[in-house]
């Protein structure tokens, strides 16, 4: 399963001061192919996280257009969410349940009776084998993005957005933890989508931009 999104002519304004537009993203346009794994360098407050936000389909796009496929069939943005994992920086546990019920939890929603099961099998892939039944606000902030990102792959997805999943990390936690993503998005072919202030890991994706001024520049 596999996702790929072509924007067109993305312009997006935010409200600086009442009655002031600011056009953070300018007719901006990306693609990001099926399967191939896409960073957004840039900036703190160059806007990052409001396009990521507006690819996800997390937020209304205001002008431009947003396609999307799946496995090269068009995909409607209303089943965006349903084909879609999300990383972040801040890992967005549910500090109430252990871990494999963190990991549960989207397939549960879906009212999938091997939820657990499948769960379990994720938390052993991301090197959690022995952390199945653990508070996660017990966990490392390694081990707690292993858990998030157990989650984002549960339910295989064809697009992976993660904004900033090292950000939290001390440096050799974020290299593990950026080869244990990109080995998983590898392995299913699943797209990604990342933000990103880790130039080493950036620079191992397909194809790396860098936003400014409302622009993007292809820089890898
Ligand atoms: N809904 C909104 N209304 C007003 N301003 C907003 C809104 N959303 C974002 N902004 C502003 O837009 C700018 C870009 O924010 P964004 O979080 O997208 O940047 P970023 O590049 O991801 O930054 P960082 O690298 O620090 O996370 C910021 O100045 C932010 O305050």
């Amino acid at each position: 399963m596999t996702v790929g999104l072509v924007l067109r002519d993305l312009t997006h304004q935010i409200a600086v001061a009442k009655n002031q537009p600011l056009s953070l993203l300018d007719k901006l346009d990306l693609q990001v192919p099926e399967g191939q794994q896409v960073a957004i360098v840039g900036a703190s407050g160059s806007g990052k996280t409001t396009l990521l936000s507006l690819l996800a389909g997390l937020e209304p796009v205001q002008h431009g257009q947003l396609e999307l496929s799946l496995n090269g069939q068009p995909l409607p943005l209303s089943q965006l969410s349903r084909h879609s994992g999300f990383v972040f920086q801040q890992f967005h546990l549910l500090p109430e349940l252990d871990a494999i019920n963190n990991v549960a939890l989207p397939l549960k929603l879906r009212g999938d009776r091997h939820a657990l099961a499948r769960a379990a099998d994720w938390l052993d892939k991301v090197g959690l084998n022995k952390r199945h039944g653990f508070a996660v606000s017990k966990l490392s902030g390694g081990e707690q993005q292993r858990v998030a990102i157990a989650r984002a792959f549960v339910s295989e997805p064809g697009i992976v957005f993660a904004d900033e999943p090292t950000g939290n990390l001390d440096e050799q936690t974020a290299t593990d933890v950026s080869r244990l993503m990109l080995t998983c998005c590898r392995a299913a072919n699943t797209s990604l989508m990342l933000i990103t202030h880790n130039q080493a890991l950036a620079r191992q994706l397909d194809a790396v931009y860098y936003l400014l001024h409302g622009r993007l520049s292809l820089c890898q």
